[in-house]
């Protein structure tokens, strides 16, 4: 993002501009016209504040501004100057229906002093509506951690590109709704939020093993499987099959139940192995011995022992928070940089779940899902999850882009199941 702005080719000032402006007339179509209070800080992020205030004040806004201290960048001490207006203490300022948070952004190292952070979340657990610029103020922008109290926003306006704390927790809580603001700069990189996928259209002279062949490895608790199995058929696999030694119950008749299949088997687009799968760590050994493509959930992500087991393994791993933990052991850093570590170490394709679930490639790409629901936490959806990537995988898509395709998919089956759903109900919605 750093390197965007300064590679980007406008003056910083002219994006100080954009960014102001986006910011006032984002603030307005979500609150309206109502009398606004900007908190406006001393780094670039109180400057884009006022410049808000500007603009908010030519569209009529009654606006207060209350600042921490002086401005400490040229950009921002001009942007102050071009305000003109009143400027009370922060410590002074009277509530307000819309307040606007510019106290730090991007450049927010430590966490706000304790009568700052209280001030800060007094005014906006005071106001009907909470705008931040870029960032609320106490979040750490690439971590997503909270170096102190960050009160609860509506409305988070981000300039030019999302920060990694848009899309991971905790700090993704405290935003509200977040929009980007387009100010003339891109954030080219490897790291970007996961979209709406194309997914591979089913060739006129498909059949059932060209359009893609799941065989599933079953173990003690085969309901995990079932949902798993269901759900690779219903994302578009031509063919599902689970190995199991004995029938399982509530699998659509369309899934084909084998005893022992040769794992070996060219027409196998995706082995699935995991889901229900209980102490049987030889089933996930029996998959190793395989070079087809695989996606490993679940009790398989426990018994892999050492990530350099997934190498050359074209592995698809999608590992919750405490399966990530078992495999990895407490990597340092973000979870971004965790899930790359993790991806790095197995050269699988790490999915790391979660409230913030992201998909990080061994060779540095990171996708970041946009919000799921919340009711996606519930038993089993994870092993749907599972069963859609590797559908999507044997249809034919890379290990990266069929992990985020999957990803994104179960997100938004989720928002159309509605809040009651189990994990059942989301198959019919995939
Ligand atoms: N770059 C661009 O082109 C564009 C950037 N834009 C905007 O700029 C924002 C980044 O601006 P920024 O880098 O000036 O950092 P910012 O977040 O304002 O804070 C830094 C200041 O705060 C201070 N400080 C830090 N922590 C503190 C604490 N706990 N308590 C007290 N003080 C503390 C720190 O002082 P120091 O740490 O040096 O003591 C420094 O003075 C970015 O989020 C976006 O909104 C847009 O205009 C688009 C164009
Ligand atoms: N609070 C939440 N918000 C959004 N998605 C969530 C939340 N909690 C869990 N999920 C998603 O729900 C799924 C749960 O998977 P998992 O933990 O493996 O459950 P299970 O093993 O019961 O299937 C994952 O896709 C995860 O990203």
């Amino acid at each position: 993002m750093r390197s965007a702005e300064a590679a980007a080719p406008v003056a910083l000032s002219e994006l100080m501009e954009r960014a102001g402006q986006s910011l006032a007339e984002a603030a307005l179509r979500f609150a309206g016209p109502v009398p606004a209070l900007l908190l406006c800080g001393p780094g670039n992020n109180g400057g884009d504040g006022f410049v808000a205030a500007r603009y908010l004040h030519q569209r009529e806004v009654e606006v207060r501004v209350a600042a921490l201290g002086e401005a400490q960048t040229d950009l921002a001490r001009a942007a102050r100057a071009a305000w003109g207006g009143a400027i009370e203490p922060i410590e002074d300022a009277a509530p307000a229906p819309l307040v606007i948070d510019c106290l730090f952004g991007t450049g927010l190292k430590r966490g706000l002093e304790d009568a700052v952070s209280e001030r800060l979340s007094g005014l906006v657990k005071s106001a009907q509506w909470a705008v931040a610029a870029d960032l609320p103020s106490g979040v750490e922008a690439d971590s997503g951690g909270l170096l102190s109290q960050v009160p609860a926003f509506d409305l988070t306006v981000s300039f030019g590109a999302l920060k990694p704390a848009h899309r991971l927790m905790p700090a993704m809580a405290r935003m509200g709704r977040v929009v980007l603001a387009d100010i003339g700069i891109t954030a080219d990189g490897p790291w970007f939020e996961i979209g709406e996928p194309a997914l591979p259209p089913v060739a006129p002279d498909a059949h059932k093993y060209s359009r893609g062949l799941v065989h599933c490895l079953t173990g003690e608790m085969p309901g995990a499987m079932a949902l798993a199995a269901s759900a690779a058929a219903r994302s578009g696999a031509g063919y599902v099959r689970v190995s199991t030694s004995a029938p399982i119950a509530g699998l659509p008749r369309s899934v084909v139940q084998v005893g022992d299949a040769p794992l070996a088997d060219p027409r196998i687009g995706c082995l699935l192995v995991g889901p229900g799968l209980g102490k049987l760590p030889q089933l996930l050994t029996l998959a190793l011995t395989s070079h087809r493509p695989k996606v490993i959930d679940a009790e398989a992500i426990g018994h892999v022992g050492d990530p350099a087991r997934l190498k050359g393994q074209d592995a698809v791993i999608t590992p919750h928070s405490g399966e990530f933990a078992t495999l990895f052991g407490e990597l340092p850093g973000s979870k971004a940089e965790q899930a790359l570590a993790a991806a790095a170490a197995s050269g699988a394709v790490v999915v790391y779940k979660g409230a913030d679930t992201l998909v990080a490639a061994p060779d540095g790409r990171l996708g970041f899902a946009p919000p799921a629901p919340a009711w996606l936490a519930t038993a089993g959806t994870g092993d749907v999850l599972a069963g859609m990537i590797a559908a999507l995988r044997a249809r034919g898509m890379p290990a990266f882009e069929a992990a985020c395709a999957g990803v994104w998919l179960h997100g938004r089956a989720a928002e159309r199941a509605g809040p009651y759903m189990i994990a059942d109900d989301l198959l019919e919605w995939l």
